[in-house]
């Protein structure tokens, strides 16, 4: 089987579209446009690596370093060429960051075509009719063998490659570089939701397709962790100055551990004990973000997204609210969530129970997830 990357090409400055940031930076329902599209790419077992392309100034936001980072250029034809650069593979899948909507039945056609032709793309047949004029009408066009092209633009590697290295003029997409070098490109069927965020208003279509269908998981998870000898504890991702620590076989991040297993409860897949039981002693002392990156994964693997967490720390002291924006912050860099969609807080149970005699610390958290 043919080994394939794909190149997302995620460097334009989105003008179009506006906003405080280019568009794949910008939020669609809870994760950027460019988490999006990369989860698209990387849960797809067709996919062998993926070559990120980022605007030269933009390098270092994306933090995940499973995938390969490129600087673009000045056009989108540019950032292609960079990408290319770093490709390995056979194929190669030419992807907009901006098209986050991907299925993985599109790509999948993509991949099957390039068995028989050199480039394959997607694209849907023209059905409304076509007229040409500005503010009146002054022509109509024939609609007959016309295609709305579309993203991901597949190649063999070396084929792709040389038509690039020989074209000089624009190109608006992949397939003119290669048509202009006399490569045949299958065409396969394209995808309606596969839209391209161009303008303003295609952020609130990209959230209305996500919208539909509505499969919502709930979970809930509940942790304690005794005190005992220490400087501080570890509290949803944040060490807290403290006269004693928490026990455990981890760091004992006892809110971080009710978030990860409200996930798993979320998807039915146990708790944090199925997936690292303390009789493993590789995990004696680990940083609970492992946990909850693993429990993030899952969900993305098998579908969902998470909406929103909300945890409640149950404490004396230390006291919470001077560090929930750093927890906030913490669990949403770790789960790739901006950090509205999750909410720390905190209570004392009165002096009563076993929290309240300041023996240990409880955590209770409920994740809501949405299959993607
Ligand atoms: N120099 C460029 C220009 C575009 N792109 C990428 O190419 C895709 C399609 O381009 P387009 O929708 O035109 O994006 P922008 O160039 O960002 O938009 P605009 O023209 O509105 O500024 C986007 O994912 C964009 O990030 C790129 O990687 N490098
Ligand atoms: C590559 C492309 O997405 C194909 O539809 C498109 O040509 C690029 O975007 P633009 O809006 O034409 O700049």
């Amino acid at each position: 089987m043919p080994s394939t990357t794909a190149i997302i090409v995620a460097a334009g400055r989105g003008i179009r579209a506006g906003g405080a940031a280019p568009k794949q930076w910008q939020s669609l329902g809870g994760q950027t446009v460019l988490h999006r599209t990369v989860a698209a790419f990387a849960r797809h077992p067709k996919i062998d690596q993926i070559v990120l392309v980022l605007h030269p100034d933009e390098l270092d936001r994306w933090t995940d370093d499973s995938m390969t980072i490129v600087a673009g250029g000045a056009t989108r034809q540019a950032s292609v060429m960079a990408g290319l650069t770093a490709v390995t593979s056979d194929h190669v899948l030419i992807h907009d960051a901006a098209r986050p909507l991907i299925s993985a039945a599109v790509i999948d056609r993509v991949c099957a075509a390039l068995d028989g032709a050199p480039g394959a793309a997607p694209a849907l047949p023209v059905t409304d009719a076509l007229w040409r004029g500005d503010s009146h009408v002054t022509g109509v066009q024939d609609r007959e063998g016309l295609f709305r092209a579309q993203t991901p633009q597949g190649f063999h590697t070396n084929a792709i490659r040389a038509a690039h290295a020989g074209h000089t003029m624009p190109a608006a997409d992949d397939v003119a570089v290669a048509r202009a070098a006399g490569l045949d490109v299958a065409i396969v069927a394209g995808d309606e939701d596969n839209l391209k965020i161009t303008h303003r208003e295609d952020f609130a279509r990209a959230e209305k397709l996500l919208r539909e269908p509505m499969d919502i998981r709930l979970g809930n998870g509940y942790d304690v962790h005794r005190f005992g000898p220490g400087d501080h504890v570890m509290l949803c991702g944040v060490a807290l100055p403290h006269g004693r620590g928490l026990q455990g076989h981890s760091d004992a991040d006892v809110g971080m551990h009710a978030v990860t297993d409200a996930i798993y409860g979320a998807l039915a897949q146990g708790d944090i004990g199925v997936h690292f039981p303390p009789s493993d002693p590789q995990w004696k002392g680990a940083e609970s973000q492992i946990f909850l990156r693993h429990a993030v994964q899952l969900a993305a693997e098998m579908g969902f997204a998470i909406s929103n967490i909300d945890c409640t720390l149950v404490c004396e002291y230390p006291k919470v609210g001077p560090h929930q924006a750093a927890m906030r912050a913490a669990m949403a860099d770790i789960m790739g969530l901006e950090a509205g969609r999750i909410s720390v807080k905190a209570t004392t149970s009165e002096r009563l129970g076993f929290t309240g005699r300041e023996e240990g610390i409880a955590a209770i958290a409920t994740a809501a997830l949405v299959a993607k």
